[in-house]
């Protein structure tokens, strides 16, 4: 089975690489610039991301309706000891105040996953993102031995445990979001005879918004919706984080203290056959205080075929996507971008408006 890293080797994303040390940057360069950006999010909100409390005996419920209509969703009482999530931000916090030339010895290469650099997808955009990044792939020690040549074992130690401790959560996350869809574990072959889905795949990215001077006309991190089946989000108290909500515009993800932000990813948009949609989101910058995130970025075995499952599928649901290995979806990502999901969509747009309505409604049935 190919790795992940071998993966992103067959899709380079070639991104300029400038040098921004945006600590010394008094004004927005004009590269950083972005015209007509509405930075308002949905002021007067009626309606927020929905929060939802794991030990809930409803949470499969509640979970299965925030997916259906938001695709994203916060918890709490997710059972992460807060020590940890403390611990990986001081592992982000260490990494980005480092000197811009420390961090430039990690830099991500155009065809490789892990390390350093700006965001992948801003070879889409004509303008840059005030944000720096820091990819983990497997084992980040090669880097960290470079980055702390004396101290690396215990940044090395803290990532290794979140990214297991994030793994069991996925499984967990992944079972409940399934659940309210009428799937079960034995439905699903490759997330293991206990369904614990040892074989899935991850990716850890550390993200920084530094401070910035014109908060109005920068971009944090442009829309997009994630390649993924599943996003564990843990963002510092700083707000920035928008979702995208059909009606209501861009609506802004307020900080929980070590709440986790869980986002629908394209893949179980299409194991969903369209019923839980990927969610669209994107990073605002802030004028006085640096903003933190770390993002699990979980799929399936790379080379597992994902399709439309068979349980969501009848003569009235058809299949609205064809099957895709995380791989190959990688690649029409890298190709396509916001267009990769109907790259790889059997019916056409207004069939699938269509069929999506229908769905929801016999959703509420297999729930
Ligand atoms: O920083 C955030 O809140 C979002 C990060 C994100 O969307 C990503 O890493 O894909
Ligand atoms: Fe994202």
């Amino acid at each position: 089975m190919p790795s992940l890293s071998e993966v992103y080797r067959t899709h380079p994303v070639h991104v300029q690489h400038k040098d921004p040390d945006f600590n010394s940057l008094q004004e927005l360069p004009e590269s950083y610039t972005w015209t007509h950006l509405d930075t308002n999010s949905n002021c007067v909100m009626k309606e927020s991301v929905p929060v939802i409390d794991l030990n809930d005996p409803n949470a499969s419920k509640l979970i299965g309706h925030a997916c259906k209509t938001w695709g994203v969703y916060q918890v709490v009482n997710h059972g992460i000891p807060t020590r940890l999530l403390d611990e990986i931000q001081w592992v982000g916090q260490s990494l980005f105040s480092l000197p811009s030339h420390q961090k430039h010895k990690v830099a991500r290469s155009p065809d490789g996953v892990a390390g350093y650099g700006l965001a992948r997808l801003s070879s889409f955009f004509p303008k840059l993102m005030w944000y720096e990044g820091f990819t983990i792939a497997g084992s980040p020690l090669e880097h960290f031995h470079q980055l702390w040549p004396q101290n690396y074992s215990k940044h090395c130690d803290i990532v290794m445990q979140y990214d297991e401790t994030m793994k069991n959560l996925a499984g967990k996350l992944m079972w409940l979001m399934l659940d309210s869809l009428g799937i079960t574990k034995e439905d699903i072959k490759w997330g293991g005879s206990k369904g614990q889905f040892k074989k899935a795949s991850a990716v850890l990215q550390l993200n920084s918004y530094p401070i910035c001077p014109d908060p109005d006309r920068a971009m944090g991190l442009a829309p997009h919706t994630d390649s993924t089946l599943l996003t564990i989000l843990y963002q510092n108290n700083i707000s920035g984080l928008q979702v995208h909500k059909e009606g209501l515009g861009w609506v802004t993800v307020q900080p929980l203290s070590h709440g986790l932000v869980i986002n629908v990813g394209d893949l179980l948009h299409i194991l969903s056959n369209g019923l839980y949609p990927s969610v669209l989101h994107r990073v605002l910058v802030n004028r006085t205080r640096q903003r933190l995130s770390v993002a699990y970025l979980c799929g399936p075995p790379s080379n597992v075929e994902i399709c439309p499952h068979a349980k969501l599928v009848s003569p009235s649901q058809p299949p609205l996507y064809r099957s895709v290995t995380w791989n190959e979806y990688l690649g029409a990502k890298a190709k396509h971008f916001d267009k990769a999901l109907s790259s790889v969509r059997l019916c056409s747009p207004i069939n699938e408006l269509f069929d999506v309505s229908e769905a929801h409604k016999n959703s509420v049935q297999v729930g």
